[in-house]
């Protein structure tokens, strides 16, 4: 008789680039994926030299190192959710479509035009259209900022979030999170319906990298089976909780999210009582999943109330395949 096989852990594939402050890109996707217990793996498509306070200077990697490093990684550790971030060039886009396409996994485009410093990081038009051909109606959801879907759109002094919407839908899209909406939280639109995903804005100034990580934790939780509008609302609470417990002792004035430290701050000395709702209850990836976490980590078993959180955290913490789709 053989032994059972143990379970498997989440593996979440992001390619993107290098930021060199350590807060967004691939070493923000990495936390992000960690502060779920999913395993990240890296395909480096560019490099940054930037702060917080916005992109220095930039440079893609060469094409044949981006289809070796896919290749490597697709063939031998393999991918239950797959990012996409940075856009330098429309052959890249090509290039990660065509490796991308048929791999049973869902992927989430995250199209990093405009950084949360208003910085841009990207290739040109053509890079875009490329990316709404190829890569949008492969994908189960793309995430831009409000400042992407107007620029993905055109549609450059559109107010609405569901008119943002409605059009990347139109240019390919399968379904579409705006994050960071005026008025605070996101816009979901999955095709057929629209619904916003509110929450609190919090004036930390700990808000870079909360894109990269909103999309890489959408990416974890889609590829453990939680359902997006679910997975959309934990991946904003999440991140929200990150921004409000940010790093505000990283950076000059502006300053990273913070997934990971602040679930440890919350058991550790307890100098800081909160009285906000918002921030006292979501502290920390793991924690915007309520009590889910914290029962699973304690008790190898995704007992809690909330199902989808605890398929989406319960899973990992174990590192069990519950919820991962068939
Ligand atoms: N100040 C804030 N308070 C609460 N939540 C926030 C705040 N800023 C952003 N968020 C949330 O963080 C997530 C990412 O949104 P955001 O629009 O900042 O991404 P982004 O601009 O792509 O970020 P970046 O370029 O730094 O990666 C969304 O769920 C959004 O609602
Ligand atoms: C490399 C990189 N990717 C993504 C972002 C998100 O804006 C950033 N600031 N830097």
């Amino acid at each position: 008789m053989t032994a059972p096989r143990p379970p498997r852990r989440t593996r979440c594939l992001t390619v993107g680039s290098s930021d060199s402050s350590g807060g967004a890109g691939i070493q923000g996707d990495l936390k992000a994926f960690a502060s779920v217990g999913a395993y990240g793996a890296t395909v480096l498509v560019g490099v940054t030299a930037q702060s917080p306070a916005g992109v220095i200077a930039s440079a893609p990697v060469d094409l044949d190192l981006v289809a070796a490093q896919l290749d490597t990684v697709l063939a031998d550790i393999g991918a239950d959710g797959v990012k996409v971030g940075t856009t330098w060039s429309a052959a890249l886009m090509h290039l990660v479509a065509d490796r991308l396409a048929g791999i049973p996994a869902p992927l989430v485009v995250d199209p990093v035009l405009v950084t949360a410093a208003g910085s841009g990081l990207s290739g040109g038009q053509d890079a875009v259209d490329a990316l709404c051909e190829r890569l949008l109606p492969m994908a189960a959801v793309t995430t831009p900022n409000f400042a992407e879907a107007r620029r993905l759109t055109g549609l450059t002094d559109e107010t609405d979030p569901a008119v943002l919407a409605g059009a990347l839908v139109r240019r390919g899209a399968r379904a579409v999170v705006i994050t960071d909406v005026p008025g605070g939280g996101d816009w979901l639109f999955d095709g057929r319906r629209h619904r916003a995903v509110p929450g609190p804005r919090h004036a930390t100034g700990c808000e870079h990298g909360a894109g990269c990580a909103h999309s890489a934790l959408l990416t974890a939780f889609l590829a453990r089976g939680v359902p997006l509008p679910r997975a959309a609302e934990l991946a904003h609470r999440a991140v929200a909780a990150g921004v409000a417990n940010g790093a505000v002792d990283i950076g000059r004035d502006r300053h990273p999210v913070d997934l990971l430290t602040a679930t440890a701050a919350d058991t550790a000395t307890d100098t800081e009582t909160d009285t906000d709702t918002d921030t006292a209850t979501a502290t920390g990836a793991a924690a915007a999943v309520g009590a889910a976490t914290a029962t699973a980590t304690e008790t190898g078993a995704a007992t809690a109330t909330d199902t989808d959180a605890a398929a989406a955290v319960g899973a990992a913490v174990v590192g069990g395949d519950r919820g991962r789709p068939a």
